[in-house]
């Protein structure tokens, strides 16, 4: 089982919080001026992926002491927990095995005594056929058409997953044309339906409880329209595949469970684009890439289950982040995809990351009193140097921000890649360095500037530097890369939940919302005026039903 350590009780954390007061008057230009081994120090490859952590408000001992402090907080022993199928999601009683789903090498991985790897690789064999007949054509619609378009009908972790993992390895895309429809508005639904034709479109309903309202919803929607565009009840099996755990709600749906890819409870939807919820992932890049994006995943399980702390990217990205968060009191993470190609990457993560590390209670049920999962945005590169990076370089908030590049595009077009790279390298530089008042100074006068205009301007043209970043070159976004990559940013996850003393892979804080619309549902439909709830929104549904 998990540890149940009070993280800001430890010793290191003390030693920790006594040389966060040495090193914040420290600037990182001046540890960069006084170590000449910096990057090679703080500096780790893995495969074909280079992650430079060297532009942190860290040195030796910074470094050292977290570590201490992993260690004081059972981080081997919690990385055993989970890696071996102990039910570390305490409060849903339930093991964290999205490592199994990858678990290339086959080792037995028990859950209450059964290897789960036979039913792992049974379900990827049916994706395999499955992914074939449809891209080769033999899989027929209902006129005996091939299927050219696929609609992924699913929201939260059955649907951000696909979505970024889809956009990312576009470059690998085959002729299928993939949807992916989340929002309960229909909207989102009758704009994608406008694009498609019933005889040649396979819906995947992907759920993993398939009780979830917006997933529930759109699913009967594209089912009516399917009737409605001429397909008979006994087509919706030549059209309608379910993904999820729940053979019972798929059954009573309609779709045939010889149609349903399962997966098990023990994979947290937000951790499930390995499992079952990847099949328009595998039809979109075809089986093999698939593979390649496991492969990619579990070299980083074995990297990260092996690696002794002081070489293990996930534990020391982990750790620097809780040196910013809990230390420098930062309240937010960048990621910043320098491409174009990984721009769902940042809200992918905010899933990943907000979900699971977003919780005010330790494993003992207690409040805590310290800071837990910070907020995660981003957009790619050079989009967000045009929009927000003013508040990064000269705002009163500390951002660490996570800059990643592919070192070549897999669109070698004239300069792009160069110019896209010199933003990539030029950001981070800026960020460390700064500009000072001194330099602004030189720069106005040489451009002649009088000593009035000069010193009216100057301090606004100050960048005070000393910003953190993270820079993860990667050689070329493959589908073995990205697999690493997210599997990386999913054990940086499980470090801090491990650190923080709290639960990660449970997401109690979405169903009050849910229950409350369940709720608001019903006194929506009459036309009674409505006065069961506080002013605020007995006001704003009434108003909705005059305006309605
Ligand atoms: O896959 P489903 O069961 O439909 O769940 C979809 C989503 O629903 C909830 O909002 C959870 O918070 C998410 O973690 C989950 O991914």
């Amino acid at each position: 089982m998990l540890p149940n350590t009070d993280f800001t009780a430890t010793q290191s954390y003390k030693y920790l919080a006594d040389h966060y007061i040495d090193i914040v008057s420290k600037n990182l230009k001046e540890l960069f001026d006084a170590d000449a081994e910096r990057f090679e120090k703080f500096s780790l490859q893995f495969e074909e992926i280079l992650v430079d952590y060297s532009k942190n408000r860290i040195d030796d001992e910074t470094l050292a002491l977290l570590i201490q402090l992993a260690r004081e907080c059972g981080l081997d022993d919690a990385i055993t927990a989970m890696f071996s199928g102990q039910p570390i999601n305490v409060t849903e009683g339930r093991p964290v095995l999205h490592i199994a789903l990858r678990n290339r090498s086959n080792t037995p991985i028990l859950v209450e005594g059964k290897d789960v790897m036979p039913d792992v690789n049974r379900v990827l064999a049916q994706m395999e056929t499955f992914s074939h007949a449809i891209i080769n054509g033999e899989w027929k619609g209902y006129t005996g058409k091939p299927i050219t378009d696929v609609v992924n009908i699913g929201i939260g972790g059955s649907d951000l997953g696909p979505v970024m993992v889809t956009e990312a390895l576009k470059a690998y895309k085959n002729h299928l044309n993939l949807h992916f429809v989340s929002n309960v508005d229909a909207t989102h639904i009758v704009e994608t339906l406008k694009t498609v034709n019933a005889e040649t479109t396979l819906f995947l309903i992907a759920s993993k409880t398939f009780t979830t309202q917006e997933t529930m919803g759109n699913a009967h929607s594209a089912r009516d329209w399917f009737i409605a565009s001429g397909g008979k009840d006994e087509d919706v099996a030549k059209h309608f595949a379910a993904l999820s755990t729940n053979s019972e709600g798929v059954a009573k749906f309609g779709i045939d469970t010889k149609n349903m890819f399962e997966f098990w409870d023990w994979v947290g939807g937000r951790y499930s684009l390995w499992s079952a919820i990847g099949l328009s992932i595998s039809l979109s890049i075809g089986f093999d890439n698939f593979i390649e994006l496991l492969d990619g995943a579990h070299a980083m399980d074995n990297h990260f289950k092996t690696a002794p702390l002081e070489e293990n990217i996930p534990a020391i990205l982990a750790l620097v982040g809780i040196w910013y968060n809990n230390f420098f009191e930062a309240e937010t993470q960048a990621i910043l995809p320098y491409d174009q190609y990984m721009h769902r990457f940042a809200a992918y993560f905010q899933q990943g990351d907000m979900e699971s590390n977003g919780k005010h209670v330790d494993r003992t049920g207690k409040h805590v009193d310290y800071s837990t999962g910070p907020i995660i945005w981003g957009e790619p590169g050079t989009n967000g140097q045009h929009a927000f990076y003013q508040l990064i370089h000269q705002g009163t908030k500390l951002i660490p921000c996570d800059f990643i590049a592919p070192a070549q595009s897999h669109n070698p077009l004239g300069e792009h890649h160069k110019m896209l790279l010199s933003n990539f390298f030029a950001q981070t530089e800026a960020l460390m360095n700064g500009k000072t008042e001194e330099v602004v100074i030189d720069e106005l006068k040489k451009a002649g500037k009088s000593e009035e205009e000069i010193s009216k301007i100057a301090p606004f043209k100050v960048f005070e530097g000393n910003r953190p970043t993270n820079s993860i070159l990667v050689k070329l976004i493959t589908p073995r890369a990205l697999g690493s990559l997210i599997a990386m940013y999913e054990h940086k996850i499980f470090v801090q939940g491990i650190i923080w003393n709290i639960y990660s892979f449970d997401q109690w804080g979405v169903e009050l919302g849910k229950q409350l619309a369940g709720k608001i549902l019903p006194e929506l439909k009459g036309d009674e005026e409505i006065s069961s709830h506080d002013s605020s929104t007995n006001g704003l549904i009434n108003q909705y039903k005059a305006w309605r």
